[in-house]
């Protein structure tokens, strides 16, 4: 019953689970508290909250930045607590047949080697304390067979090393098995029966483990090591044997090379442990982000976390971080990535194989076996097929002989293989009885019960604040809204007020127009009137050629002249001063107009007549255009000063006036305002 038989047929029974991610921060380390850093990290246990002040703040904004999570340790965290109500129950589900996986990460020195694998006795971590609950579970369950085996390896430089079997020159190569996921080749396994067991192989291959000192950490581990318990268990009377893997991964802690100080072999190791978390930051980023791609290839260690990040399996991430103020930027780093493997959905599946296929195989080897042996003729069964017939010749014998001792060879190995199995595998419910057992067992359930109920607490804590937020947003809302609500009420009643006046005004307005418009109506039918009778004067006195012009220069006296010894008195200012000369108009209201002359007649239109005196003005003024920006305009003797007069006399005075209408506005036109017109 090796694991690779026991996975070829899976029964599978999944469902949806995020990553449970927690998060751990040491205590200031000696170190930090001898450059008198101070602590910016404050935790909420009972809210899984944690609260971390940047130093460096310039606003209120960026001054505290605050994350949640599924469950918070502070620097007084134990150990066992951290596992109790975190790992104990995920190590319960492995004991039940699903994978499971436990990751530190973090900054170099953040503890995660502390955490996972513990310092002494009272502060064991997370790896030791998974050993003595599966060997608990597996004391105490009868009627159950286990078979127990661990791989140990650590990624140094991008390089896979087997860490039980440090020596080894096999090369170990990742390969993606249909139903097994990636696995690691040529790993050795060790089958281990008791804590014991598992705890030599733990301190075996931390023993082979790279580690070096920094400025950050004495023994800053310089790999990512993985370590891997695959338990199967198989049931008296159950036909099918369940298969529970758990990895308990210990990264390398990302770091700046200015905070380490590393050089030389210190700093290539820093280079490929920062490219491999980077990868495995890509890989979370991606999950985060339901992107269609996710970039498990890029790193070794991210195709080995493939099943744990995204895959087949319960996963807890642990994130530790440092308290002090100096590592302040490297703690938001860690607890952004841990933020975002919140979101990640895994589908954690329970795996079965079918118990009987595994012996089968063997009893039909014993069976083919046995039957060529005696000579008996079979049919297909493998590889090898025997054939009785007389007709066979020699070679022929010879080789199947040769076959029939290669499948003996299987045969025994396979049988060997089965009885140290048969060894290795331990029966559960040794330690039943055992009182002392049985006070352990209560233990460990009103352990995990408390856990429980903590793990319920902070989730209801959680749900509790969120509600309340939403509340208090609710509030902030209905406050606004009602403060809203008066201010309108408040606009339209000034609105309304508004709207009152002015259809008052419009209204009032309106009556005013009506009076202004009966008015306009009466002042219109007596200037009507008044016209009628002007348009009756001027038909009857002033000639129809001159009418129109008369219409418009017509003053309109409404008035009725007043009478003087039957003469009717003027009231023109016109009749009144023409009166006292000329006494002939006295009496008369009759204006004296002189016709203005027009600046035109319809004859210039037709063909405009310009005296060639004239025209030579004109022909001069054009010929000495441009000189130096000056228009010299040279006007010959007879000039139009003099000339005018006699053109007047001449009837030509319109087109002499407009010949100098044209030159003035030739003149406006073209002549820049600092030329100067230059006369002889
Ligand atoms: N919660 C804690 N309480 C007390 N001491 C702690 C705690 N966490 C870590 N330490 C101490 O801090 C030091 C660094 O811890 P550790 O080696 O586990 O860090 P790391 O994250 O594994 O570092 P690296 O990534 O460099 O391997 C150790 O001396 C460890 O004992």
């Amino acid at each position: 019953m090796t694991s690779i038989e026991v996975e070829n047929s899976l029964e599978r029974n999944s469902s949806n689970e995020s990553v449970q991610v927690i998060v751990r921060c040491r205590p200031l380390s000696e170190k930090e508290l001898e450059a008198k850093c101070v602590s910016v990290v404050k935790i909420y246990p009972t809210r899984g909250v944690i609260e971390v002040e940047n130093p460096k703040a310039r606003s209120e904004n960026e001054k505290n930045k605050i994350f949640t999570y599924d469950a918070v340790y502070d620097e007084n965290s134990i150990q066992q607590n951290i596992y109790d109500e975190t790992v104990r129950p995920l190590v319960a589900s492995v004991l039940e047949g699903y994978n499971g996986c436990v990751f530190a990460y973090g900054q170099t020195g953040t503890g995660k080697t502390y955490t996972m694998e513990g310092r002494a006795e009272e502060e064991m971590g997370i790896v030791p304390r998974a050993f003595e609950q599966i060997w608990a579970h597996i004391d105490r369950t009868t009627g159950v067979e286990f078979l127990v085996s661990v791989r140990y390896l650590e990624i140094y430089m991008e390089e896979i090393r087997d860490l039980l079997r440090i020596k080894s020159t096999k090369s170990h190569e990742l390969r993606e098995i249909n139903g097994q996921g990636v696995i690691v080749t040529n790993l050795h396994s060790q089958t281990c029966q008791s804590v014991k067991d598992m705890l030599r192989a733990m301190r075996t291959g931390n023993n082979n483990r790279t580690t070096g000192m920094t400025n950050m950490n004495e023994h800053s581990s310089r790999s990512h090591a993985i370590f891997q318990i695959v338990i199967e268990m198989a049931a008296e009377h159950s036909k099918s044997i369940k298969v529970g893997k758990l990895n308990l991964v210990d990264l390398a802690g990302s770091e700046r090379q200015s905070k380490t100080g590393a050089t030389g072999d210190r700093l290539k190791e820093a280079t490929k442990i920062n490219k491999a978390l980077s990868s495995l930051g890509n890989v979370i980023y991606a999950l985060a982000e339901h992107s269609a791609h996710i970039p498990y290839r890029d790193s070794k260690l991210t195709r080995l976390l493939q099943d744990s990040l995204g895959g087949n399996s319960k996963t807890i991430m642990i994130a530790n971080v440092g308290p002090a103020n100096m590592n302040y930027e490297e703690t938001i780093i860690t607890l952004r990535y841990a933020y975002r493997a919140k979101s990640i959905k895994n589908n954690p599946t329970l795996k079965r194989v079918n118990y009987w296929a595994c012996n089968r195989r063997l009893k039909d080897l014993n069976n083919l076996l046995w039957k060529k042996s005696n000579g008996v003729v079979t049919t297909n069964i493998d590889d090898i097929e025997v054939v009785s017939s007389d007709s066979e010749d020699e070679s022929n014998k010879e080789e199947k002989e040769k076959k029939l001792e290669l499948g003996k060879m299987e045969v025994d190995e396979l049988a060997k293989k089965l009885k140290l199995l048969e060894k290795q595998m331990v029966h559960g419910g040794k330690n039943i009885v055992d009182s002392v057992n049985e006070n352990e067992l209560r233990l460990e359930h009103q352990r995990a019960e408390i856990a429980a109920r903590k793990k319920r607490e902070i989730e209801m804590q959680q749900k509790l604040e969120l509600e309340e937020e939403t509340c208090s947003e609710l509030k902030q809302v209905f406050a606004s809204l009602q403060q809203q609500v008066d201010f309108k009420r408040e606009k339209l009643k000034r609105l309304n007020n508004k709207l009152q006046s002015i259809r008052q005004e419009i209204r009032d307005n309106h009556e005013v127009y009506i009076k202004d418009r009966q008015e306009i109506e009466e002042a219109n039918d007596e200037a009507a009137m008044h016209l009628r009778q002007w348009f009756l004067v001027i038909d009857n006195f002033v000639p129809s050629e001159e009418r129109s012009r008369l219409i418009n220069l017509a003053r309109i006296e409404p008035t009725e002249r007043p009478l003087a010894h039957n003469y009717r008195r003027p009231i023109s200012d016109y009749a009144i001063q023409t009166c006292q000369n000329s006494p002939k108009y006295r009496g008369e209201n009759v204006l004296d107009l002189k016709l203005d002359m027009p600046l035109r007649t319809t004859q210039d239109y037709n063909a405009p007549a310009i005296c060639p005196q004239i025209k030579s003005i004109v022909n001069d003024v054009i010929r000495n255009e441009m000189d130096n920006n000056h228009i010299v305009i040279k006007l010959p003797a007879h000039s139009v000063g003099r000339n005018s007069s006699k053109l007047e006399q001449e009837g030509k005075y319109k087109q002499a006036t407009k010949v100098m209408v044209d030159m003035h506005n030739y003149r406006n036109r073209q002549i820049p305002k600092s030329a100067k017109p230059v006369f002889p």
